[in-house]
């Protein structure tokens, strides 16, 4: 426990993060030598307490330590038109409730290192600071600032990377060395973009709660973590705080976008670049790409509903490649009937844009949210005619369809990946009856004497999953256990959530602000166990109170986000 409680505001009030501060000079040629210098009156020390000093205007004073942060970011779910936007329709992808968190900690400058801690993947590694291609990425025509867009990468920076990139996990059999050597690749190049030589030693950690390889942005959210942290190193972001306009949000969260998509070009070479952006911003995106030549048209969807979510991983690795070649190779056997799909796919996107966008769209109407779970079963169907489903997906939603609890599809690439339900306000079997107990499956719906109990308490208006009906709660804990038994691995999450967030200092008052509270160190962050333990660290709860939809709010203790949509102008 530490004493931090006006740690935490005289660190958040030198970096802007309380006040809407406008963004520091230094900020404009990011590397410049003023980089993590707090203010030259109240230093804070490692333990917490805070020495008033003599402010000394002849001498330099010695740059203290930043208290060490946190940033996290979500994955993403394509909710509608995954594979139709390869072929110039328009999808939806929401943020969900997994989420990276980072851990910047500062060594002393006696360290001269930066080190990556990143256990998912099981991945150490340190660089001397002093020997990194400081000299390349800030010569004349390559030096990028903390506001540009960069679309592609610079050969010659790739070049310059290339040994201390080589110089990870070098004796790693080639498919764990390409993943270590991504997630390196990623973080060096935008380390070299944005910091400078003068940089503060320190040590990023970083653990998800988000499945690696799933379809479910994990590579973005990571990226969105490293970019976010980086420009809060270099004073680039003002904010997040409560009363920031919402347009100024809006800034922010294209600033952390802009390289976080730098971060997924490193790791994926060719990034479509709608996992970053909703990893950035949160809620949902309509994205769509008619040209190649030319960026995409992205709208974020702030009226998406914050629908609870059952997200169920078959653990069947694949290809996103390998599903989008598939689908060519059916349009070139088959073109008119290929196209009339993805037509049709593209419509369901269309469709369910036009609802969430009408003017008098009423999340937590029974009928709207109907129309949005057929147009899931609809986008299930058109894919299983490209051809893309796998027989665990196929498992996965025969399992669901018997309890009628919701509407299914996979998402994302498939031939593997995960499959997504968005809940009914009440169970159906699959003929359509509710709570009807057609069966002969291994996964029973509920007995009549378990229907008497819970239809007391039924309310159709809330989801399934966030009423406190003993049906809900057996249906669930049924579906986990049939999943389980099959290899499958459930999520309950929330679709379109909050984006980017950050945690500064990286310390938990559980709401006493007064005491002081506990600092999340690198040991207690590496030793949480599971998502549990790791939620539970870094203040993620419930508090108890139910949304307009029913659904269970969750707080983050002290965490702050960039919210466009609660912003005035
Ligand atoms: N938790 C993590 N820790 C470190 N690197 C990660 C993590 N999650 C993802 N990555 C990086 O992202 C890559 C996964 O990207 P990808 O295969 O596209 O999966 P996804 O579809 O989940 O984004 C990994 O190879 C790794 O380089
Ligand atoms: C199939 C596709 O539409 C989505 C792939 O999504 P993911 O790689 O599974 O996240 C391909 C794409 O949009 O680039």
């Amino acid at each position: 426990m530490a004493g931090t409680g006006s740690l935490r505001r005289k660190a958040q009030e030198s970096l802007g993060i309380l006040k809407s501060a406008t963004i520091s000079h230094s900020t404009q040629t990011p590397g410049s030598s003023s980089e993590n210098i707090m203010p030259s009156v109240t230093l804070p020390e490692r333990n917490g307490s805070v020495l008033a000093q003599k402010p000394n205007f002849q001498r330099k004073m010695s740059t203290p330590m930043m208290p060490s942060f946190m940033v996290s970011a979500p994955g993403k779910v394509i909710v509608y038109g995954e594979h139709a936007v390869v072929h110039g329709k328009a999808a939806i992808a929401a943020a969900i409730s997994l989420r990276s968190y980072l851990l910047v900690s500062f060594l002393s400058k006696k360290h001269r290192t930066v080190t990556l801690r990143f256990p998912d993947i099981q991945l150490e590694h340190s660089w001397d600071l002093d020997e990194l291609p400081w000299d390349t990425f800030s010569a004349p025509g390559k030096k990028r600032s903390y506001y540009d867009m960069v679309t592609s990468l610079d050969e010659d920076l790739l070049k310059a990377l290339q040994p201390h990139i080589q110089a990870v996990s070098p004796s790693l059999p080639e498919s764990k060395r390409k993943i270590h050597q991504s997630s390196a690749s990623a973080f060096l190049y935008l380390f070299l973009s944005l910091a400078s030589r003068k940089t503060a030693p320190c040590v990023y950690t970083l653990r998800s709660t988000i499945p690696i390889g799933a379809g479910l942005g994990s590579s973005a959210s990571i990226a969105v973590c490293l970019s976010c942290a980086l420009l809060l190193q270099i004073r680039a972001l003002s904010g997040p705080h409560q009363d920031q306009p919402g347009k100024e949000s809006e800034l922010q969260i294209e600033r952390i976008n802009r390289w976080a998509f730098v971060g997924e070009m490193c790791i994926h070479g060719n990034p479509s670049g709608v996992d970053n952006t909703v990893s950035s911003g949160g809620k949902a995106v309509f994205f769509q790409r008619t040209d190649y030549a030319k960026p995409p048209l992205v709208k974020t969807l702030y009226t998406f509903p914050e629908l609870p979510l059952l997200l169920v991983n078959t653990r069947q690795s694949r290809s996103t490649a390998i599903e989008v070649a598939k689908v060519a190779a059916l349009k070139k056997a088959h073109p008119l009937i290929t196209e009339n799909i993805l037509d049709a796919i593209g419509h369901v996107t269309e469709s369910a844009h036009e609802l969430i966008a009408s003017p008098d769209f009423d999340a937590s109407s029974p009928t709207a949210l109907k129309h949005l779970g057929d147009l899931i079963t609809v986008n299930h169907g058109l894919l299983v005619a490209l051809g893309v489903s796998h027989p665990k997906l196929e498992r996965i939603r025969e399992l669901i369809d018997h309890t009628g609890i919701g509407w299914t599809k996979l998402t994302g690439a498939g031939g593997g990946g995960c499959a997504i339900t968005i809940l009914k306000p009440q169970p159906t079997a699959p003929n359509g009856t509710a709570d009807s107990h057609t069966n002969g499956n291994s996964l029973s719906p509920p007995t009549s004497s378990e229907e008497e109990d819970s239809s007391s308490d039924m309310d159709c208006s809330a989801s399934i999953i966030s009423t406190g009906t003993k049906l809900k709660h057996k249906i669930l804990d049924r579906l986990e256990v049939s999943l389980e038994k099959e290899g499958f691995e459930k999520f309950e999450t929330t679709l379109a959530g909050d984006g980017v967030g950050v945690l500064w200092p990286a310390v938990l008052h559980n709401g006493n602000e007064e005491e002081g509270g506990e600092e999340i160190d690198q040991e207690k962050f590496l030793m949480a166990e599971g998502n549990e333990g790791i939620e539970k660290l870094v203040g993620v709860a419930s508090s108890g109170r139910r949304g307009r939809r029913g659904e269970r709010e969750e707080v983050r203790e002290g965490w702050k986000f960039w919210r466009p949509w609660e912003g005035g102008a």
